[in-house]
């Protein structure tokens, strides 16, 4: 084991010092195929996010994704760049300094950090610089409200990682899943009937969720059921009946069955069978990013306006609304508890 801190960290005792990490899954550097490369070669490379046999998953990942996808994701990527970088980093930022303003006015004292599971700023480098300011407790918390060993299980994975390099561990606490928070599927229900509010309704609500392979489920995932259960709440919280919405599984990758139905060729579906107007949000998400802005919102419209729909309304997604901030900082309470983050309990 080499401890990546021999002199840095304290090593007197010291008073507890507790930190919230808010992870996200990252974007490359810039829109550009240089750096989607290595950033795709990273995320694809992890074995919890593609499951076959690493010496042929190698071979494809290098031999053929990696020279033609960079190029073509950093297109998408460029079409919605903003001033400041990439708009899940951009968002992810906004609402760790807001979490952070949110627990500091409840007198908590903690600090609170974003971190990106694959490129940047990485898990590791927020792990070492909070090490470093003599942190000893750190609550884990994830952009993903529904469990996935693709993505959940990830950022665990690189958080193991980073300790199993340390003489000294933090001690750590993992929110799994939040799907089913009340405050939560409120936030969303309160996102959706502001937009119903200013730009009206459509008559079919259509829930798209990030897919993943249909075995990860077989072998025990427990996504799918998630996703539905959100799905389901977030529906009664709005008295939809079974007829006014839909939820589908978006971001197919490669030949394999992903869960169904699948995003895209339902919304031609509802166009062909003569709905005019969709909403179309994406709960899953909590900042937008490629897969909402892009694929959603541009590809999405465009499938359904050419297959007969007449207006299609993309619901953004929570990214800085005071309802999820307060969600969110009510799903950070509960897990801190126990720990001293109060003023009063702490000195500094
Ligand atoms: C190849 C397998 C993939 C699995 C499994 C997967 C699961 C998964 N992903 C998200 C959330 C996001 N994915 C994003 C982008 C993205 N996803 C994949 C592939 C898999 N995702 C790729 C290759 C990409 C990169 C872009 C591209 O080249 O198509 C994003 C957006 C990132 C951004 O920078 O904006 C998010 C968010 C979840 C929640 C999930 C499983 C539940
Ligand atoms: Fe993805
Ligand atoms: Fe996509």
């Amino acid at each position: 084991m080499p401890p990546s801190h021999e002199t840095a960290p304290p090593s007197t005792p010291h008073a507890p010092r507790t930190a919230v990490l808010w992870c996200n899954l990252g974007s490359p550097d810039a829109p550009t195929a240089a750096a989607v490369r290595p950033y795709l070669a990273d995320f694809l490379g992890d074995p919890r996010v593609v499951e076959i046999p690493k010496v042929l998953w190698a071979l494809i990942l290098h031999g053929i994704i990696l020279r033609t996808r960079p190029a073509k994701s950093a297109a998408k990527y460029a079409s919605i760049w903003m001033p400041e970088g990439s708009p899940l980093k951009v968002w992810t930022q906004k609402q760790a300094t807001l979490l952070a303003g949110w627990l500091g006015e409840r007198g908590h004292r903690v600090t609170v950090r974003d971190a990106m599971r694959y490129a940047n700023p990485s898990i590791a480098s927020r792990l070492d610089a909070l090490q470093t300011e003599g942190t000893t407790r750190v609550l884990v918390l994830q952009a993903y409200p529904q469990y996935s060993g693709t993505t959940t299980a990830s950022v665990i994975d690189a958080v193991n990682a980073w300790s199993s390099r340390q003489r000294r561990v933090p001690e750590f606490r993992f929110v799994n899943d939040y799907h089913d928070d009340p405050a939560y599927i409120e936030a969303l229900a309160q996102s959706i009937e502001k937009h119903w509010k200013t730009d009206g309704r459509g008559e079919v609500l259509l829930m798209s969720f990030h897919g993943i392979p249909a075995r990860n489920i077989a072998l025990g995932d427990p996504y799918q059921a998630q996703c539905l259960e959100t799905a389901r709440l977030l529906a009664a919280r709005l008295g939809l009946s079974t007829a006014q919405y839909r939820v589908t599984f978006q971001s197919r990758f490669g030949k394999a069955k992903w869960l169904e139905p699948y995003t895209e060729p339902t919304l031609r579906e509802l166009g062909a069978s003569g709905v005019k107007r969709v909403d179309v949000v994406c709960p899953g998400f909590p900042a937008d990013c490629l897969e909402t802005l892009e694929e959603i919102s541009m590809e999405g419209r465009e499938a359904f306006l050419h297959s007969g729909g007449e207006a299609f309304s993309y619901i953004p997604c929570l990214n800085d609304s005071p309802a999820w901030i307060t969600a969110l900082a009510g799903i950070a309470e509960r897990n801190l508890a126990g720990w001293p983050t109060q003023r009063t309990s702490t000195t500094p």
